[in-house]
């Protein structure tokens, strides 16, 4: 759980890869990695960019232990004792540039990009992509659901639905950065500083012979801020009035009972009864926390039909991102050393979508200096200035190249940060709370049409003529080689 010492969380086909080309004498060859998604999940406009704390921890602690070597030893008996000894030395002395956690992101965009030996970029292929596939994707769940609740407080319950410990507290650290509140995972709270919250469960109300006793113990111990579940027997018939009657020895006191909770049935005409009666009684003040498998379209529904609903806990539907549980980013080799010289390499495939672009590149957010909003995002080779000397740009589809518009006036946004150069760390972790803001500041910067829950606009993400030239050029060769 959490381990920091994460070596041989690798795919064996990586080992295999490093020991061929170490046989080959090619191991220390120069490569370049980039990493990215072909499709935004859940049917968004955006991605919430994730994981690279993770990623940092992992590069940062990635040796090989005695432990780790014998196991390699018998679990390939062709590796040569020299091979693993080149392993126990091993060190990430590469270059690694990524988006900052809580960036928008948008597919087929470099995200991470690794420079370095054959051996090390090959090596980190699968942690990285497991880290940022999983963080992202729940970041982005979690955004779409703030979007829904807007101002309303929003608790991530998931932990015990979670693929797993490292999902949930990592899971919980990601639907914070997108704008929820609280997490009821303590782990996550201490080891992110996430705020923590809890209500109580079935079980409180089920262990005692009467919920009024229930909810009376409960409050005597835990006064402040107080949160009873209401639906154990009857939400209206007997756990309203029974929170009304708590609130009132509460109050009796000098304190307040913090809210109720709804966990079954219909939760908007409950909300709305349950409303009602605490007005009546005098407690505008308490609050309706409702949870029970929301996501971000039942709470969409919920609001539509007028739920009273002040706080909403989502739990399974969040951090398993059940509608669609995998992000699918991908990481594809797009320079390597040949004859002591980098050139750029090209995966062909039949099905479009999946032919990479060639050459090391960059991400360059191109934002109207008049409305402060983005217009596209333009990846370009390193090389070239023209974006980021602010000239005028030409920016077209890439798979429909007619679809072209000019811009001027903009400012060029490079998204791409140094996180490692030479193997040193030369990143600033930023604080969770940061993230969260820079996030805010992410979704500031792009217009409404991209953010709606459904059937947003498709923001641009066009390459330079430069990198999509390079790219006919290079699928045509190949194309030729083909037919030969
Ligand atoms: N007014 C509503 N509109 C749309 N969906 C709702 C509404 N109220 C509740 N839901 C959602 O419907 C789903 C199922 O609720 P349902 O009432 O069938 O089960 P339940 O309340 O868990 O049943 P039980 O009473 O046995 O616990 C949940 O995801 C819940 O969030
Ligand atoms: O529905 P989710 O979005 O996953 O949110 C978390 C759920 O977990 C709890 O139920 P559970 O039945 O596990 O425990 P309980 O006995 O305390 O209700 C809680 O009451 C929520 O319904
Ligand atoms: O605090 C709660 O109400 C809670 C925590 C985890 C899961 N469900 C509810």
């Amino acid at each position: 759980m959490l381990s920091e010492h994460l070596a041989l969380h690798t795919d064996k086909y990586q080992i295999n890869m490093i020991y061929a080309h170490w046989i080959n004498g090619s191991h220390n060859r120069k490569a370049v990695f980039e990493a990215y998604f072909r499709k935004l999940p859940f049917g968004n406009g955006y991605a919430v960019f994730a994981g690279l704390e993770r990623i940092v921890q992992y590069i940062s602690n990635l040796r090989f232990t005695d432990k780790d070597l014998a196991y390699l030893a018998q679990q390939e008996e062709n590796y040569k004792p020299e091979f693993l000894e080149l392993l126990r030395d091993f060190r990430f002395r590469g270059n690694l540039f990524s988006l900052q956690e809580g960036d928008l992101c948008f597919p087929n965009e470099p995200l991470i990009r690794v420079e370095g030996s054959i051996m090390e970029t090959q090596l980190v292929e699968t942690a990285l992509l497991n880290f940022m596939n999983f963080q992202t994707l729940i970041a982005t769940k979690a955004s779409r659901i703030k979007r829904v609740a807007e101002k309303d407080v929003l608790l991530e319950f998931g932990s015990r639905r979670a693929q797993e410990a490292d999902a949930a507290v990592w899971g919980a650290r990601a639907a914070y950065i997108s704008g929820f509140d609280a997490t009821s995972n303590l782990l996550a709270g201490e080891t992110f500083g996430i705020p923590t919250k809890g209500t109580h469960a079935h079980s409180w109300v089920q262990i005692f012979d009467s919920e009024q006793e229930a909810f009376e113990i409960y409050a005597k111990a835990l006064p402040d801020y107080l949160s009873l579940l209401v639906d154990t027997f009857d939400t209206l018939e007997s756990g309203v009035p029974h929170a009304i009657r708590t609130a009132k020895l509460l109050e009796a006191e000098g304190k307040r009972l913090g809210s109720i909770r709804l966990d079954s049935g219909d939760l908007t005409y409950l909300s709305i009864q349950a409303r009602r009666m605490l007005d009546e009684a005098g407690l505008p003040y308490v609050k309706i926390v409702a949870s029970n498998d929301l996501d971000e379209n039942t709470m969409f529904n919920l609001k539509a039909q007028g739920a009273r609903i002040d706080v909403w806990g989502v739990g399974t539907q969040l951090i398993t991102a059940a509608d669609q549980p995998a992000l699918g980013g991908v990481y594809k080799l797009v320079e390597r050393e040949r004859n002591g010289v980098m050139e750029p390499t090209i995966k062909i495939s039949g099905n479009p979508e999946k032919v990479t672009s060639p050459g090391k590149k960059d991400l360059l957010r191109i934002v109207s200096k008049e409305s402060g909003k983005a217009i596209a995002d333009y990846i370009c080779l390193p090389h070239e200035d023209q974006a980021r000397s602010g000239g005028k740009l030409r920016l077209f589809d890439p798979v429909h190249p007619y679809l072209k518009k000019s811009v001027k006036d903009y400012e060029a946004i490079s998204m791409l940060q140094p996180v490692f150069a030479g193997g040193e760390l030369v990143y600033d972790l930023p604080q969770l709370e940061e993230i969260r803001n820079h996030h805010q500041d992410q979704l500031n910067m792009f217009w409404p049409e991209y953010l709606r829950k459904l059937n947003p606009e498709i923001y641009r993400v066009n390459l330079s003529q430069e990198a999509w030239e390079l790219k006919q050029r290079m699928i045509e060769e190949h194309m030729s080689q083909l037919e030969e």
